[in-house]
């Protein structure tokens, strides 16, 4: 067992308060994964003295030497990728070869963003004015404030820190009290990678030290990623004092099956957005609106293949799904699902936590097949974040459009068709920010922009080069010569 700390300007030291906070692994809560520091406002204080304190020296850096920086962390990250994907799976409880996707997934963040250290471009534009130059410039915010939360460990800190880091600015990291480790270890590489002290701090602890990030006045940027409740909360504290806000929250992701696509690919597309990473993604296809005619076809081939699935603790091998994150969340999962079944829905697979033996150590539950589900029922409207499909039928692909934009939700979205005329359609028409044709709606790439529409997202795009929109400012410089 080990005893982590914060990173607070080059320095690992507990919290000002001494007090620290379990993680225990999600598959078996014998096993205890660390100690983490419970951290007050006085420690996230301190993380941001600390980052205003070396933000300009890293600013006057050239870029392209910054990217040097992320470059040798890659390198570190991938010489430990399979200790660090063991340590993700104890603490977060995916699977290790879906662990080892994030660790790679992370590398390639810290190259794509070491990359960009050389295209922090600005442009020249033509005046119309006589020998007067105009151009833009990138320049820094400052100190940034990123909140993480636990379902990508080290993904989703990396997407944020890296175009936050390499345009210059300083990162005050707040992860999820549930996944703590991978932070910490992402961390850990880029302070040996040279990134000089002060320029990433990490702040363990609840939501107490995530609210004192976003209240604090120095930090000029807040880049979150939770739930919708606090998103909202954080969203209105960067409001009032005018600081620059990034959410992404949830999604009520949609899978259209017409019938015109191969039944079994398509059940096949939704197994893997549904139950992968158990169904605990935000671009989790968590409704499979299905043309009629197809229906029953369909749901026999998915609920067959979800029947087929192996649940159990992600260290082992050939286990298809894992454990929630913890006791709190499988028992909403499975309330939920009663709801629905209360509500009308038929239970096709699934729908129950799973306690026999050495599953009873964690907080497993199998994977879930809901049909008869109807557009209005809470079970088609509100996120789970489990491993739970609803399959509704729709008469043709006006309708199934209708029902998949009926949600408050806008984050990914799934057709699956021969029809490329449909296919170009829901393209232009479902209101979501990611768009995939017989694809998953989950599983997105580093390189392109990454956001949603509706109440799934706030703010300019994360990831690809559109990041770094978000974590610098234009400055307009006009000169005459
Ligand atoms: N879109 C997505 O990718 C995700 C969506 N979710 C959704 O959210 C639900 C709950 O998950 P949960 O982890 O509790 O999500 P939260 O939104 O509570 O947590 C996300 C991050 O925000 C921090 N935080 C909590 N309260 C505040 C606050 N008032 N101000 C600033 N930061 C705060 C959390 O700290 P701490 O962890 O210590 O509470 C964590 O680091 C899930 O079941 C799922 O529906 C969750 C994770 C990811
Ligand atoms: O599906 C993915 O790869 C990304 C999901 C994600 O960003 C999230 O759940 O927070």
């Amino acid at each position: 067992m080990s005893a982590y700390q914060n990173l607070i300007a080059g320095q690992w030291a507990p919290s000002a308060t001494g007090r620290t906070f379990e993680n225990r692994n999600p598959a078996d809560v014998d096993d205890l994964v660390g100690t983490f520091p419970e951290s007050s406002a006085d420690d996230v204080a301190a993380a941001v003295v600390a980052a205003r304190a070396a933000q300009p020296a890293w600013a006057a850096m050239p870029a392209p030497k910054r990217g040097d920086v992320l470059y040798r962390a890659a390198n570190l990250l991938e010489a430990r990728a399979d200790a660090v994907a063991r340590e993700m799976t104890r603490e977060e409880g995916k699977t290790l070869p879906e662990a080892k996707g994030e660790v790679g997934r992370a590398i390639n963040i810290l190259r794509y963003y070491g990359g960009e250290g050389a295209r922090l471009y600005g442009r020249v534009i033509p005046s119309e004015r006589d020998r007067v130059f105009m151009h833009t410039l990138r320049t820094p915010l400052g100190v940034i404030g990123a909140i993480t939360p636990w379902n990508f460990p080290i993904a989703i800190p990396a997407w944020k820190s890296c175009p936050a880091l390499i345009s210059g600015n300083a990162v005050v990291l707040k992860p999820s009290e549930l996944a703590p480790l991978c932070a910490t270890r992402l961390a850990e590489i880029l302070v040996e990678a040279g990134l000089p002290a002060g320029v990433l701090n990490v702040v363990h602890g609840s939501g107490e030290a995530g609210s004192a990030l976003v209240a604090h006045e120095q930090v000029r940027a807040i880049s979150f990623t939770g739930s919708e409740a606090t998103g909202s909360k954080v969203a209105d504290v960067c409001g009032k004092r005018r600081a620059r806000v990034q959410l992404e929250m949830g999604g009520k992701n949609p899978t259209i099956v017409l019938a015109d696509a191969d039944l079994d690919e398509a059940a096949g597309i939704v197994l893997n957005a549904a139950f992968g990473s158990t169904g605990q993604r935000c671009t989790a296809t968590s409704r499979a609106i299905v043309e009629r005619s197809v229906a029953d076809a369909f749901s026999e081939k998915l609920v067959t293949k979800a029947k087929a699935m192996k649940v159990g603790p992600g260290l082992e091998a050939g286990i298809d799904v894992g454990p929630s994150i913890n006791a709190a969340h499988a028992d909403r999962v499975v309330t939920e699902v009663a709801a629905a079944a209360g509500a009308g829905a038929q239970v096709l697979a699934g729908g129950t936590r799973l306690t026999d033996g050495a599953l009873g150590r964690g907080h497993f539950v199998a994977p879930t097949v809901l049909g008869g589900v109807t557009p209005t029922m809470t079970i088609a409207q509100e996120e789970v974040f489990g491993p739970v499909a609803a399959v509704l039928s729709a008469d043709d692909f006006e309708h199934a459009l209708a029902i998949a934009n009926d949600v408050r939700f806008g984050l990914s979205a799934t057709i699956c068709t021969r029809s490329l005329s449909h296919a170009l359609q829901f393209a232009q028409r479902i209101e979501a920010g990611l768009v995939m044709v017989n694809l998953p709606s989950a599983g997105v790439e580093y390189q392109v922009a990454f956001g949603g529409s509706k109440a799934s997202s706030l703010g300019p795009r994360e990831q690809g080069p559109e990041a770094i929109d978000f974590y610098t400012t234009l400055k307009t410089v006009y000169m005459k010569y």
